[in-house]
């Protein structure tokens, strides 16, 4: 925040402006955006200006001055409060329409073309361009994202694939176990910060090992100097990711640090994966000279042998390294931080999953289908926690109408999932934790009320990995342990880092069982 004034107050100096003509600048421009991009007016159907929404500069001083960056979450609830299901805002020099409705979710969903785009405006493709790196299916759009997302959604898709999975998903809860038992005080008290680099870590381990078929030391008693470098490179990637895109480039050539920083972290991010990407294929190649028979069941492998360009495998396995840490990491808190404050809901999972496993300990893919409660658990962690608050689309081929309105193609939509799962409208008592209301035969919910992973062509490509792991990481822990609050009713709330992450520490104690 304070950066930011500062680079405001810098940028004001350097052009000799007042604050004022730089928002009203602002201001005109995207309100030209708007009107220019308007079409052609249909008869009953409103335009863009007719829409409501905050002025630039009351959204600006939401984001900059009252922390909004980090409360983007709640500002989706200030606006259906204030302007109802649609509003248009101005993010930085984006403008922006805002729906908060499942009905209306669904009408734009269903209208996406052949090849979905997330949002053109992305500061992450700038920086893909600017160092001649490929993309990868977080970034890449048309034909290029379609080639990868067929290829890599047959080993990531198809459930049979992802079972096979769950050996060596399972060495790395163990592992996992292992750490929580080794970072617990006496008293079963775990620190917070051994707690919370634990569950990153064996994030990192779960989707190292789905691609590397290699836990990178993550879960090591001393982990590697590099591993920490590039976690601590995610989380400064993604802070750096609202501020980039909130500022107009012109802002970043007279303020470049945070884009320099920002572009330092894809840098390493980028290297680190190129790193273990190469010794990975190294290894595999001395194999082959040696005459030994290659049994790689790890996606790099697989996209190594499809034919792309070595630039397309680094920035796939680079993007989806980034996309299983931060995902899995707070899925998993948040999980914990729940089943701690319901010990009823605790004791109930664990019954399922001891009877499910009649005696044996480690639990299988084909286990976790028989347990729907644990299933339930993870739905409503994500309906009140969803990792990406706030999704986008642009329709590029046409306009489109939504909610009585003409949307201009090429527009960016934002879809507030975080607004439409706790709507009260949808679901009763909506911020109360409360798994049961999923296995309530009698009660439906709007289909697109909660969607964590997104819906259709363009949805979470690692979801089935992303259950899996986490189903087989809850089952083992609250077989193993009874997870308990260290203070007890200290509540945490999310805060936006691009991704919902915790706000505050979670505490937990894990005690044997
Ligand atoms: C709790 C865990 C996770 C959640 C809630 C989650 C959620 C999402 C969401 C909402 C999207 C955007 C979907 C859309 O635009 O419609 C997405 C995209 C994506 N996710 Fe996940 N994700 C999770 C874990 C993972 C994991 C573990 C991986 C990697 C194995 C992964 C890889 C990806 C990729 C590559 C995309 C881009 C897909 C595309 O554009 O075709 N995600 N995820």
């Amino acid at each position: 925040m304070i950066l930011v004034r500062r680079m405001l107050q810098q940028a004001l100096r350097v052009s000799g402006r007042s604050s004022f003509p730089l928002v009203k600048l602002m201001e005109r421009w995207t309100e030209g955006a708007a009107a220019g991009s308007e079409g052609t007016k249909m008869q009953g159907v409103k335009t863009l200006n007719e829409m409501p929404g905050p002025s630039v500069t009351s959204f600006a001083w939401d984001l900059f001055a009252k922390r909004g960056l980090s409360r983007l979450h709640e500002l989706q609830l200030e606006g259906v409060q204030r302007y109802g299901p649609m509003w248009k805002a101005s993010f930085g020099p984006i403008l922006t329409v805002h729906v908060a409705d499942p009905s209306l979710i669904e009408q734009i969903l269903r209208q996406e073309g052949e090849h979905p785009m997330r949002s053109d405006l992305s500061s992450w493709k700038d920086y893909r361009k600017l160092r001649g790196h490929h993309y990868g299916l977080l970034t890449a759009e048309g034909e290029e994202w379609q080639t990868v997302r067929s290829l890599l959604g047959k080993h990531m898709l198809r459930p049979k694939a992802v079972e096979a999975y769950d050996k060596t998903l399972n060495s790395v809860v163990s592992d996992l176990i292992a750490k929580l038992r080794l970072s617990r005080h006496p008293q079963g008290l775990s620190s917070f910060l051994a707690f919370v680099m634990s569950l990153v870590l064996f994030a990192l381990a779960g989707i190292s090992s789905v691609l590397f078929e290699s836990r990178i030391g993550c879960l090591d008693q001393v982990v590697p100097e590099d591993t920490e470098r590039f976690i601590q490179s995610i989380n400064t990637m993604f802070v750096m990711t609202l501020l980039t895109m909130a500022m107009p480039s012109w802002l970043h050539q007279l303020f470049p640090k945070p884009w320099n920083i920002f572009c330092q972290c894809w840098d390493y991010m980028f290297e680190f994966a190129k790193g273990h990407i190469d010794q990975r294929l190294t290894a595999e190649a001395d194999k082959v000279a040696r005459g030994e028979k290659i049994e790689g069941r790890y996606l790099t492998y697989f996209l190594s042998q499809m034919g792309l360009p070595m630039k397309t495998v680094y920035s796939n396995v680079t993007e989806l390294l980034l996309a299983g840490v931060d995902t899995i990491s707070s899925t998993m808190s948040w999980s914990l931080y729940e089943l701690s404050r319901h010990p009823d809901v605790q004791a109930t999972l664990r019954a399922e999953v001891l009877t499910v496993l009649e005696g044996r300990k480690i639990p299988e893919a084909a286990d976790v289908a028989q347990m729907p409660f644990l299933k339930a658990i993870v739905k409503e962690v994500l309906r009140l926690y969803p990792v990406i608050p706030a999704n986008a689309r642009v329709i590029p081929e046409r306009d489109i109408q939504v909610g009585g309105y003409l949307i201009p193609k090429n527009t960016l939509i934002t879809l507030c999932h975080f607004a439409t799962s706790r709507d009260p409208g949808v679901f009763a008592n909506p911020n109360h934790f409360n798994p049961y209301r999923w296995l309530n035969k009698d009660q439906t919910y709007h289909p697109y009320a909660s969607v964590p992973f997104g819906v259709g062509k363009r949805s979470c490509i690692g979801r089935r990995i992303a259950e899996l792991e986490l189903y087989l990481a809850l089952a083992r822990i609250i077989s193993e342990f009874e997870v308990k609050p260290n203070t007890e009713g200290a509540s945490v709330k999310p805060m936006t880092r691009t991704l919902l992450v915790p706000e505050n520490v979670i505490s937990l104690q894990f005690i044997e069982r």
